[in-house]
């Protein structure tokens, strides 16, 4: 059976499929654009929302709104500072302006996932704003970009990974900021692993995702971006197979959201959900405890493989996506065991060992774009290039 048909073959979730109906995930770019017209011509529709039809903004709370700036001419939204440099952490090492007000006591949210994915461009949906920089080019965040409403939550916007255009020495300082910033920002509130909607998980997320349960101690969740760009059973089908794989990802969230940038649609969520999380929000303290259950399993042991070195990302020959990743197959049961894709497994291997982080030994995300493994007791990455 061809993997096609494999996925064919998959059931649809009733639910999922009720989450894409009810917010009209899979609505085309020019069926939106066309509302669009429409309404700009009945005068139905601000300068604002016009961007992001599907984007649901009267339905806000007021203390959202009031958040994003909606009721002043001007956004909210600002950049405050990037973090590019080698060897410092955030905040220590932001660049910019504002670099000296990155305080740690304001909740930040970050965005990891492939290039190309539209973590940007979602930053600039949620926000309704154009502040961070988004491009068809894949590798256009080259530094970990923090962007503050208000100052009392942040968005992180982070390089992408998988195959960015830049020289391998910037992926692998990337890299490690990235990895340290990811386990050790004490105000690292969530991490939204981007993901894009035709593609379904990759390796590289695989990855994320294990090195986030193991070393991170931060909830995290998938989001599946470009809905537009997929058919409504598809799209049911791959949220409905991650949510069965993140089942025994400790630490993810189950529940996989959905989205598209270009129309708006299920960013209205995502936004509810992120806000909720603000500085002074009645709901803040109860958003940050919620439906993360579910995915605390107990702690995974990673097997992994003898595999993990390769050729520089960029001139990685395209690899095939493994249907089902790893060993998980819809419907087995949660094993205690979960061995990664074969491609990924070498690199949630690395080598070495991250050292000091509770003597598993194994393991650090090693890979990606930059590949290699880790250093031993210091956590970084050291360039042996890996395919991604
Ligand atoms: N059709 C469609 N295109 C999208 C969507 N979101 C983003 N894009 C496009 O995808 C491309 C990449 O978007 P970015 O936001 O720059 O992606 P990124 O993940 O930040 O990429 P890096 O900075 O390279 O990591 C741009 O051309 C966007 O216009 C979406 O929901 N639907
Ligand atoms: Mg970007």
């Amino acid at each position: 059976m061809s993997n096609r048909a494999k996925f064919r073959a998959l059931p649809i979730d009733g639910a999922i499929m009720g989450r894409i109906k009810k917010y009209g995930l899979t609505t085309t770019a020019s069926t939106a654009g066309r509302t669009t017209r429409v309404l700009r011509n009945r005068e139905e529709i601000s300068n604002v929302t016009a961007r992001y039809v599907m984007y649901d903004v009267a339905n806000l709370d007021t203390r959202t709104r009031r958040l994003l700036g909606l009721s002043d001419a001007k956004r909210n939204t600002k950049f405050i500072a990037a973090a590019s440099r080698e060897g410092e952490e955030p905040p220590a090492h932001a660049v910019g302006k504002g670099a000296s007000k990155i305080k740690d006591d304001v909740p930040e949210i970050a965005f990891a996932g492939r290039s190309n994915v539209g973590k940007s461009s979602l930053i600039n949906a949620l926000t309704l704003s154009s502040v961070a920089r988004s491009s068809d080019v894949p590798g256009k965040t080259q530094s970990l970009n923090f962007y503050s409403l208000g100052e009392r939550i942040r968005l992180v916007d982070l390089p992408g990974y998988g195959f960015a255009f830049a020289k391998q020495a910037r992926v692998e300082t990337w890299n490690e900021l990235m990895d340290r910033y990811l386990t050790s920002r004490p105000n690292l509130k969530r991490v939204y692993i981007v993901v894009d909607a035709r593609h379904g998980l990759k390796a590289s997320d695989r990855e994320m995702l294990a090195f986030l349960s193991k070393y991170g101690e931060t909830q995290c969740a998938v989001i599946l971006n470009k809905c537009d760009c997929v058919n409504p059973n598809d799209l049911a089908r791959r949220a409905y197979l991650i949510q069965e794989e993140l089942r025994y990802t400790k630490r993810a969230r189950t529940l996989v959201l959905m989205a598209s940038t270009s129309t708006g649609a299920g960013v209205t969520e995502i936004a509810r959900e992120i806000y909720a999380m603000a500085l002074d929000s009645p709901d803040g303290a109860d958003a940050l405890e919620d439906e993360w259950e579910e995915g605390e399993e107990e702690e995974e042991e990673y097997v992994a493989t003898e595999r993990g070195s390769g050729t520089s990302s960029n001139k990685a020959p395209h690899k095939k996506t493994e249907f089902y990743g790893g060993e998980w197959k819809p419907g087995q049961k949660k094993s205690k065991k979960f061995t990664p894709a074969p491609e990924a497994a070498g690199r949630i291997d690395g080598r070495g060992g991250r050292g000091g982080r509770g003597g598993r030994g194994q393991g650090g995300r090693s890979g990606r774009s930059s590949g290699g493994g880790r250093g031993r007791g210091k956590g970084f990455t050291q360039g042996v290039p890996g395919s991604s």
